[in-house]
């Protein structure tokens, strides 16, 4: 039995039917840790900022789309109070604008536990942007992090979640830059977690690896995969397979982040299953 209808039974007394069954209850080791989501005002990212919300931890948005940011800032006062969430126009390429955003978030909210490298972006034709946004800026965000949350610099330890994808665990033949910064997103997150562990940072570090999710991402898809535009239907054979919601990537977050034996990990989100990767042994 699906372990959400077993805990509304168990929670009620009573059978509660899929579709009319009530919310999960919070997890408290959210309650009150301070989260920074980057791309956080559509998409995934919305996704994670909500559920972040409603197990009770206060959310700094960065995005650098100002307009849907401060419109979202608005519907989430209306349901969690302004003091919960903060908006920052944040352009993660940029080091000025991130070191900014941290800085305003622990004066605001209080000291981050919690990172969601989450922003990224698809085109094959503008192939350097790729790079920069899902790669180069991940590493950029992460290492400002640390400054804040290294226990050995006097940070208090957490948690960093970075959102790679299905193509970083199998190649996406329509997108070879895309695959390449999601794999490099999972190769980072693998070894800044052996990195915590030796070093004692006293910070997981997971990889969410979702397949096809409904988001703008998808829009377009011929015009984003450039001169590799020839496989978009390739491509949109597995799309028709099945398409994530992003309530349910968000589920997959709220795993990596309160299951606390999980360093190093990828977790792979389909439509028929959540899995661990599982990574060959170096020895
Ligand atoms: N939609 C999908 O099928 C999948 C998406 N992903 C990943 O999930 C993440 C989120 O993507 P979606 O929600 O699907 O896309 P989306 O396009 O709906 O959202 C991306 C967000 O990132 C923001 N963003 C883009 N560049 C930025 C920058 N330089 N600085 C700050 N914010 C920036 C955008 O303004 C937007 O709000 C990405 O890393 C993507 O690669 C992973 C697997 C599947
Ligand atoms: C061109 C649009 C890209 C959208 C952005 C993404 O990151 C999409 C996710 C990329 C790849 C998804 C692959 C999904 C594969 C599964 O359907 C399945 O074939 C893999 C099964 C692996 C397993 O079960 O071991």
């Amino acid at each position: 039995m699906d372990s959400h209808v077993t805990a509304a039974i168990q929670s009620t007394g009573r059978v509660a039917f899929k579709g009319l069954r009530p919310p999960p209850p919070p997890h408290m080791a959210l309650q009150d840790q301070v989260a920074v989501v980057t791309g956080a005002v559509q998409g995934i990212g919305r996704a994670m900022a909500e559920i972040l919300l409603r197990n009770g931890a206060k959310v700094a948005l960065l995005d650098v789309n100002e307009a849907a940011g401060k419109s979202l800032k608005e519907v989430l006062d209306k349901q969690h109070g302004p003091e919960r969430t903060l908006f920052l126009s944040c352009d993660v390429e940029s080091e000025e604008q991130i070191r900014a955003a941290f800085q305003r978030t622990a004066g605001a909210l209080g000291a981050v536990d919690i990172v969601c490298n989450n922003a990224g972006v698809l085109n094959e034709a503008e192939w350097e942007k790729t790079i920069s946004v899902n790669l180069v800026a991940v590493v950029r965000v992460t290492y400002i992090a640390l400054e804040h949350m290294n226990k050995m610099s006097g940070g208090r330890g957490g948690v960093i979640i970075n959102t790679a994808s299905m193509a970083g665990l199998f190649p996406l033949l329509s997108c070879p830059v895309y695959t390449a910064t999601k794999y490099g997103v999972v190769g980072f997150t693998r070894a800044m977690a052996a990195n915590s562990t030796a070093l004692g940072f006293g910070i997981r570090f997971n990889a969410l690896c979702p397949g096809f999710v409904q988001t703008d991402i998808l829009d377009n898809i011929y015009e984003r995969l450039g001169q590799f535009s020839q496989l978009s239907a390739e491509t949109q054979v597995f799309v028709d397979k099945g398409v994530l919601k992003t309530s349910e990537v968000a589920e997959g977050l709220l795993e990596l982040l309160t299951n606390d034996t999980k360093n190093g990990e990828a977790l792979q989100v389909m439509c028929s299953s959540q899995k661990y990767m599982k990574f060959p042994v170096f020895t």
